[in-house]
């Protein structure tokens, strides 16, 4: 059987590769490279010839003890890039930010998807979000970024993030997000230690109970650099692993650094897929 999924009003008939584009200078996986728009934009279009479907981008790091980042910063780092990126290239743009006013902006300057690691939660981002009217990747987080990671505890981290996506789903339906606009994302180091991340991963299926796409996040971050004590940049074939585990289980959309890895092992997937 293959795969076929929207992403609002985008169709998809195969996995989609979303490539990270960090503009901040401290995010974990580049060790600080700042990009200026220039150097974004050669990224960007690597990324694309590489197979990324979506560019997600990123004003504000959000890795434990990250410092942070003032509205108006994040502004300056993703408007205009955003604009450029949309005006260069034919590709769909996420802008991964958890403040209304950068969702606005951002939106408007062409962001097709917003991708929010506080799943709409922070005061004013569900009502703008709905303003929006573009597709939102809601992600399951427990505490605070810069907190998240000291002592993350579950009772039962698969029904517990499982019912806080689902009531967040429920949330973001009665403010005015269309259902077939919402994408459910687990969050993979977001508040839970090594141990939780895997389960989560070897049951991710379970959230294919929800109805709709799922996106997976574990390019090179800790739950692999932990597993096997190796710094994010020797995480590609880790990161793969993750990927095509994740896909088999039914999840549609993969962020990543590796954007040529991972869609290559993806279409693999999918030729198999094919093969039955
Ligand atoms: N939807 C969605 N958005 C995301 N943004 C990021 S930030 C990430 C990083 O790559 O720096 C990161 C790495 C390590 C810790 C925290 C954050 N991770 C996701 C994710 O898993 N899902």
């Amino acid at each position: 059987m293959t795969i076929s999924f929207n992403i609002g009003s985008h169709q998809f008939q195969r996995p989609v590769v979303m490539g990270i584009l960090n503009l901040t200078p401290d995010s974990f996986s580049d060790g600080g490279s700042y990009l200026s728009p220039q150097q974004a934009l050669l990224r960007v279009e690597q990324m694309l010839e590489q197979g990324a479907d979506i560019i997600d981008v990123g004003g504000e790091s959000t890795r434990p003890g990250a410092a942070a980042v003032s509205v108006e910063e994040e502004l300056a780092r993703t408007v205009d890039v955003v604009a450029e990126i949309k005006q260069r290239f034919s590709c769909l743009v996420s802008i991964d930010t958890s403040k209304p006013e950068v969702m606005q902006q951002t939106v408007a300057a062409g962001a097709d998807i917003i991708n929010d690691v506080c799943a709409l939660e922070r005061p004013g981002a569900l009502q703008m979000a709905a303003e929006c009217g573009v597709p939102v990747c809601i992600m399951h987080m427990q505490g605070e970024p810069r907190s998240m990671q000291s002592n993350p505890h579950y009772e039962d981290v698969l029904s517990e993030v499982m019912t806080y996506l689902k009531q967040r789903v429920e949330s973001c339906v009665a403010a005015g997000i269309q259902r077939e606009n919402i994408i459910v994302d687990p969050g993979f180091g977001f508040g839970k230690t090594l141990d939780h991340n895997f389960k989560l991963l070897a049951h991710l299926s379970e959230f294919n109970q929800l109805g709709l796409p799922i996106l997976a996040g574990m390019s090179r971050k800790s739950m692999f650099g932990k597993l096997l004590d190796k710094k994010p940049t020797e995480l590609e074939a880790a990161s793969i692993a993750g990927a095509l585990i994740a896909v088999q289980q039914g999840a549609h959309i993969f962020r990543v650094h590796d954007v040529a890895a991972t869609a290559d092992a993806l279409r693999v997937y999918s030729k198999v897929q094919m093969s039955k």
